[in-house]
């Protein structure tokens, strides 16, 4: 062996026509650990480490801590103007170095996950195809087909706890974005770890690529995915299928499946059809429902009343408007002892067709149905608001601009401090901005959106509007979950979610007129979260970890991943 690395492939001596093997690398140079993103601390390597693995000379002489490194980049990061040039430079960090990765984003989440995540990811996943650099995550296509045992074993890493998989069919709410929905899942994972303390090695993000009825990205060159329309029907349920007896197969019972961004027409029937089988938990439809349901509880507290006293109206009747739906009336009926049909009618969607109602009951999709109550047609949202006086109305239709001043207004019409929750995402789509809200309620709106806003000046007050985003809910959701060795998914773990997270809310927030916490805590909001969840696995007898640990947060916290570089040997 030559001093280094050896050469046993010849690479640089083959012609262009001949075959090399290219993973035949004895390695006797740190070279290979400078390049291993999980082992990987550049400059924070020590002079004994330069040492032992062979770094001498590799890396220039100064040493620098963890902490130098961080403030170093985030003065980096500040100086990118374009949101999406901080995106790359993050996912850069995260094929280079991946605990620092997680340092920045824990030590500075308010300010990177809108960079990671919402409404910068959509951006990406738009883009995906023109700034690819480097793979992140599993691509399973129908190419694949009969052979998705052996794709999940390329994967580097045997023991996974949680994947999320999208097939990229609703992206956020910028629609069919085919195979470069994978951004979805990479940041959804990233935050899993950040926010949750999942392992980043435990974390697998997965696309499906049925292909993509986007004629823009059927006709880029640079699309990365299958390059023909969706399969539907059987194609596409074989392949579920194999991908879902595979997953279990490979990583066993307790792997948690969460379904992220798939359309609507096979959401429901996928949560449906692999609950009773299989550990999956769909966000949309359940960790949205969870994330809201703790907003107005918490709400209650400036609003007034019980749940039970208030009117609720969602613009879009789809995964997130009928999840949330449900989650509420199963949550009054809880508090009231009234049958979940009593309490469903507390509560009104609109769609595109305009207000749900009993006459349209036969057409309308399976999801809608319960929603269908007694009532004249009426056409569009402002008339909506008017006709049933709402308490609260939430935007959940994907679609931007649809809180009008009318609308807002005639909200605030009906109530002293209407709550008015924009959740539509990215920040393109969603129905009204901060500052919207705000103002043409006149500063008596409690606002929350999906996607951040900064606080807003109006008469001279300021006022801080909340995310209602499920990120507060998954990551410590899918901890407690784990942590229990939980089998299945239950709604009553949902509802213990949302209460865990309203509790979290603390006065100094209500005076801001905050109906979440800030995410600046969310390693201990959800430390807490994966207790109650937990706690109620143990209870439901669902768990399998045994015995229970007496003290669910100090045991959640102790799961808990930390970016801390470690010392080698
Ligand atoms: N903040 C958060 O944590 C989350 C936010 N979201 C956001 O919610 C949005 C919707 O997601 P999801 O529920 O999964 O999507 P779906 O496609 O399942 O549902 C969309 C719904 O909106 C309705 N709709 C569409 N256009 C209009 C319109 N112009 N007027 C009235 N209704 C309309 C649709 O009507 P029809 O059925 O008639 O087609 C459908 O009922 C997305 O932007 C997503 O980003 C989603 C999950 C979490
Ligand atoms: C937040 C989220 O899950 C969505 O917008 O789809
Ligand atoms: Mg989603």
């Amino acid at each position: 062996m030559m001093n280094g690395v050896e050469k046993t492939n010849g690479e640089d001596l083959a012609t262009e026509e001949q075959l090399i093997t290219p993973w035949t690398v004895s390695v006797a140079s740190g070279y290979t650990l400078l390049r291993d993103p999980r082992h990987n601390k550049g400059l924070a390597f020590t002079v004994d480490e330069r040492d032992a693995h062979y770094l001498r000379g590799l890396l220039p002489p100064a040493l620098m801590t963890q902490e130098l490194q961080e403030k170093k980049l985030m003065h980096n990061l500040r100086q990118y103007e374009v949101p999406l040039q901080r995106y790359m430079a993050m996912m850069d960090l995260q094929e280079r170095n991946e605990r620092l990765f997680y340092k920045l984003l824990i030590d500075n989440v308010e300010e990177l996950l809108p960079v990671v995540y919402t409404p910068t990811v959509g951006e990406a996943c738009q883009k995906y195809g023109t700034i690819f650099r480097r793979p992140q995550g599993l691509y399973i296509s129908l190419k694949e087909k009969g052979k998705i045992l052996e794709v999940l074993k390329n994967w580097p890493e045997s023991n996974i706890q949680v994947i999320v998989v999208t097939d990229g069919e609703r992206i956020l709410g910028l629609g069919d974005l085919g195979c470069q929905g994978m951004g979805i899942p990479v940041g959804k994972l990233s935050l899993y770890t950040a926010l949750g303390g999942l392992r980043p090695s435990a974390c697998l993000p997965v696309t499906i690529d049925v292909g993509t009825n986007n004629e823009k990205l059927l006709n880029d060159e640079f699309y990365i995915g299958l390059r023909q329309r969706r399969a539907t029907g059987q194609e596409y349920a074989e392949l579920l299928e194999e991908f879902m007896t595979a997953v279990k197969k490979n990583y066993g019972e307790k792997v948690l499946v969460q379904f992220e961004d798939f359309a609507n027409h096979n959401a429901f029937e996928l949560l449906e059809k692999y609950s009773p089988t299989h550990l999956v938990f769909n966000d949309d439809i359940q960790g949205t429902a969870s994330v809201v349901l703790a907003g107005l509880l918490a709400a209650l507290k400036l609003v007034g009343g019980a749940l039970a006293d208030h009117r609720f109206l969602f613009l879009g009747a789809g995964e997130a408007g009928t999840g949330i739906a449900e989650l509420i009336a199963l949550e009054i009926s809880k508090q009231t002892k009234a049958p979940l049909e009593e309490t469903r009618k507390k509560i009104w969607l609109v769609d595109s067709k305009g207000l749900i109602v009993s006459s349209r009951k036969e057409s309308l999709q399976h999801f809608k149905k319960p929603w269908a109550h007694d009532h004249e047609p009426v056409k569009g949202l402002l008339d909506a608001v008017k006709a049933i006086k709402p308490t609260v109305l939430i935007g959940s239709s994907g679609v931007g601009k649809t809180f009008t001043k009318e609308v807002v207004e005639a909200m605030t019409s009906i109530n002293e401090k209407p709550l008015i929750l924009a959740l539509s995402n990215p920040t393109s789509q969603s129905e009204c901005t901060a500052e919207e809200a705000y103002t043409w309620s006149k500063g008596r709106a409690i606002f929350a959106s999906g996607s951040p806003f900064d606080p807003v000046e109006y008469n001279r007050k300021v006022f801080v509007p909340g995310q209602a985003n499920n990120a507060y809910i998954f990551p410590g959701f899918g901890l407690g979950l784990i942590m229990s060795g939980a089998i299945r998914v239950h709604d009553d773990m949902l509802l213990a979610a949302s209460e865990a997270l309203a509790a979290q809310v603390k006065q100094e927030n209500f005076d801001k007129g905050l109906i979440y916490p800030p995410f600046s805590n969310i390693r201990n909001i959800s430390a807490n979260i994966a207790a109650k969840v937990a706690a109620k696995a143990y209870e439901l007898g669902l768990a399998s970890r045994l015995p229970r640990p007496k003290d669910l947060v100090k045991y959640a916290e102790s799961c808990m991943y930390s970016p801390v570089y470690r010392s080698y040997r």
